[in-house]
């Protein structure tokens, strides 16, 4: 299949680092468009993970022979790497790499909040957060007495804001909010949240699961208290997440994990705790997942953050104007022409999304069905479910054409 390049993007050129792309179903050859739930991994990437097995592996900060002071090396710059690549100007000592976004969102859920919210205290969430932000802090908030409460999504998928400023009062312990939604795709003002919660002296956690892949983001500028995000997402393994923490914040948390590598002194008595942030990095830390993490984030730096995000943009408008010019496709999210991110979630009328994902699946469409983790969204969306097509650097024009196609099949087998 010839794809035609975006003007944006070398696309042709991207494609050959993901051989992944050219496997073939019944004759098919895949259309993957599941990349918020996980991207693909280039081959730069995939190298450096065999390099570092092949020739560098061993435990860090454990060992004084030559390859475990390689490794350890390696590691700790992935963290200034990853530190550089969201403007983290404290560098490794304000980036924690943890498993997953989910395990960042925890590690400040139980590090801060469990000693620091009391019934007192109020957790402003928002309508659409992921339940790895929003089951987090919800049981957090059960633990200690404190208050949940959400910022409404009004009916084009935007956040209001005048709710925002109404609910985040001087009560707030923690504002904690999506930056682009998984399933709505709206990207939120999270710097002005930021100065609503910070002028309340209020904290704010950004969940950046989809922005950091997906965009340029700096969390200086936003001025996030804490923000996540996870490896998979943006061209690196399984395995790894980053918690970004300011670093006088992560100082004064005590860690929630404990074992080697997060202590200094240990007595039968007592401990103290490491430098930061092997604070927060119990036992042996996800070190070739570290090193390939920063490899990912040279290859999305040599495309650049900016084209990425006008590329997906553009992918995700045309792929809105192909669908609503269908009468009997609902979408979701903010209207063409509004910011958004990457993705477009939607319904095709009399079809379960389920159904409708395996019968793009018989045309090697690969899309997400389901609630997106986000079922209180789905619950005020008036929907069980939602089918999600969300693109990334290899995804082309031709690419939402057949996804397309493969839905019109789909209404006429419905017929
Ligand atoms: C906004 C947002 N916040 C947190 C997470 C969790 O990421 P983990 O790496 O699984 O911990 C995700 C992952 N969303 C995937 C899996 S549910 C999706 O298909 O949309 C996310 O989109």
């Amino acid at each position: 299949m010839g794809h035609a390049e975006s003007e944006l993007l070398d696309v042709e050129r991207i494609r050959e680092d993901f051989p992944i792309l050219q496997r073939e179903f019944d004759g098919e050859q895949v259309v993957y468009l599941d990349n918020a739930a996980t991207t693909q991994t280039p081959e730069p990437v995939v190298e450096t993970i065999a390099d570092y097995y092949r020739t560098t592996n061993a435990n860090v900060h454990r060992g004084l022979h030559q390859l475990s002071q390689e490794a350890s090396v390696a590691y700790e710059k992935a963290h200034d790497r990853v530190a550089e690549f969201i403007g983290a100007s404290g560098e490794r000592e304000e980036i924690v790499f943890t498993k997953n976004t989910t395990e960042s969102e925890n590690l400040v859920a139980y590090a801060w909040g469990l000693n620091e919210l009391g019934p007192e205290d109020e957790v402003v969430l928002t309508e659409m957060e992921h339940h790895a932000s929003l089951v987090t802090w919800q049981q957090i908030a059960k633990k200690t007495g404190a208050t949940c409460r959400y910022i409404s999504v009004d009916e084009d998928g935007t956040l209001d804001m005048d709710h925002a400023r109404e609910i985040i009062t001087d009560d707030t312990a923690m504002v904690s909010v999506v930056h682009v939604s998984n399933t709505l795709g709206t990207v939120n003002p999270v710097s002005e949240l930021a100065d609503i919660a910070h002028d309340h002296g209020s904290y704010i956690f950004v969940d950046g699961a989809q922005s950091v892949p997906n965009r340029p983001v700096d969390v200086e500028a936003i001025d996030a208290d804490f923000l996540a995000f996870s490896g998979h997402k943006m061209a690196g393994p399984t395995g790894i997440g980053v918690l970004y923490g300011k670093k006088h914040l992560l100082e004064e948390m005590e860690p929630y994990l404990y074992g080697g590598e997060m202590i200094k002194k240990v007595t039968f008595e007592d401990a103290t705790w490491n430098d930061l942030p092997w604070k927060f990095e119990a036992g042996t830390p996800v070190i070739c997942q570290g090193i390939a993490l920063a490899e990912a984030c040279d290859y999305l730096d040599d495309i650049g953050m900016e084209r990425i995000q006008r590329h997906e943009e553009q992918l995700a408008q045309y792929a809105l104007e192909q669908l609503r010019d269908e009468g009997d496709v609902e979408t979701y999210g903010p209207s063409a022409g509004t910011e958004r991110g990457g993705l477009v979630a939607f319904n095709l009328d009399s079809v379960h999304a389920h159904d409708l994902s395996s019968i793009l699946n018989d045309s090697a469409v690969a899309i997400r069905a389901g609630d997106h983790c986000t079922q209180p969204l789905h619950d005020k969306m008036g929907v069980p479910a939602s089918a999600r097509a969300s693109f990334y650097i290899y995804n082309t024009r031709e690419e939402v054409d057949k996804l397309v196609s493969a839905i019109d099949d789909a209404r006429q087998l419905f017929a």
